[in-house]
């Protein structure tokens, strides 16, 4: 079954036309790989299919329901059914590591923020928060501030924060390009394997192709607002994907036209 189905997709900010009609869908237990130049449109489809950023036209089914028709409850149930782990780790740095991957329950919890703060969280919860800490290996960090921590391992607990979540589907935009290389390594590794042994869908969107290359069962590359790749594994080559490259943006430019950071409130849904 289809999980993601992005259909006939356009969204202009202001005269810039950055979705050119996308149609894409990502199957049950995908570890799909999103990648393409510099501002061409990866973020903006990342956040259109987790409900962030509204499209102008075409549909996005997640789980077989629609953004578009959905009301506004619904959009949120919906949302609560993606994960996120983003570059800037989205995670509130000056409450403790514990308190940050309890927030990951927020959309499953009747009670909102209250249920979600520590001293009142449920038993249930809090050992479950524990045990994904432990699975990101941090659990001996539980007590500390999040902005004390390592940008590898402030990643890793946005991505104990996702499991706390329980969604069937992973949005991951640039996990590790904030890290230094063996970190992004570490991170990469550790995110492929916890969603792979869940048989999660991963939509990740990576700069480096070497890496990319290691992980993805599906390569979709975007180019000028459309689906120009569209392949498996076995059916792509280095070369092929090193061909979405070739009008890259400057750091400068790249910089003037960067997508607004995620929230931590955004980042749980
Ligand atoms: N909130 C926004 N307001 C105005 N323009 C935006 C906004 N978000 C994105 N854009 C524009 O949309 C285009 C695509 O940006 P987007 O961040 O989706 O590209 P990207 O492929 O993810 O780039 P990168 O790889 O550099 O992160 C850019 O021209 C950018 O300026």
């Amino acid at each position: 079954m289809s999980v993601i189905s992005v259909r006939d997709v356009h969204k202009r900010f202001a005269e810039n036309h950055v979705l050119k009609g996308i149609n894409l869908s990502v199957q049950q237990g995908e570890g799909v790989i999103l990648l393409g130049a510099n501002g061409c449109g990866k973020s903006t489809l990342m956040r259109s299919i987790c409900g962030l950023t509204p499209i102008d036209s075409g549909d996005i089914h997640i789980q077989g329901q629609s953004m578009i028709k959905a009301k506004r409850h619904e959009v949120r149930a919906m949302r609560s059914q993606v994960g996120v782990v983003f570059q800037r780790f989205n995670l509130v740095g000056n409450l403790s590591v514990f308190q940050n991957v309890l927030y990951g329950a927020l959309g499953k919890e009747r009670f909102g923020l209250l249920s979600c703060m520590a001293p009142f969280a449920s038993q249930a919860n809090r050992d479950k928060a524990m045990a994904c800490l432990e699975r990101v290996k941090l659990a001996h960090k539980a007590g500390e501030k999040a902005d004390q921590l390592s940008g590898g391992q402030q990643q890793r607990v946005a991505i104990a924060r996702m499991l706390m979540q329980e969604p069937p589907i992973v949005l991951a935009d640039e996990p590790i390009a904030s890290l230094d290389p063996k970190s992004g390594r570490e991170v990469m590794e550790l995110l492929w394997e916890v969603t792979k042994e869940r048989g999660l869908t991963v939509v990740c969107t990576l700069h480096h192709l070497d890496v990319a290359l290691q992980y993805g069962d599906r390569f979709i590359g975007m180019m000028d607002g459309k689906v120009q790749i569209d392949a498996n594994r076995e059916q792509i080559s280095k070369e092929q994907l090193e061909s979405l490259y070739i009008h890259e943006k400057t750091d400068e430019q790249q910089q003037e036209e960067a997508a607004p950071a995620l929230t931590p409130a955004e980042a749980v849904g």
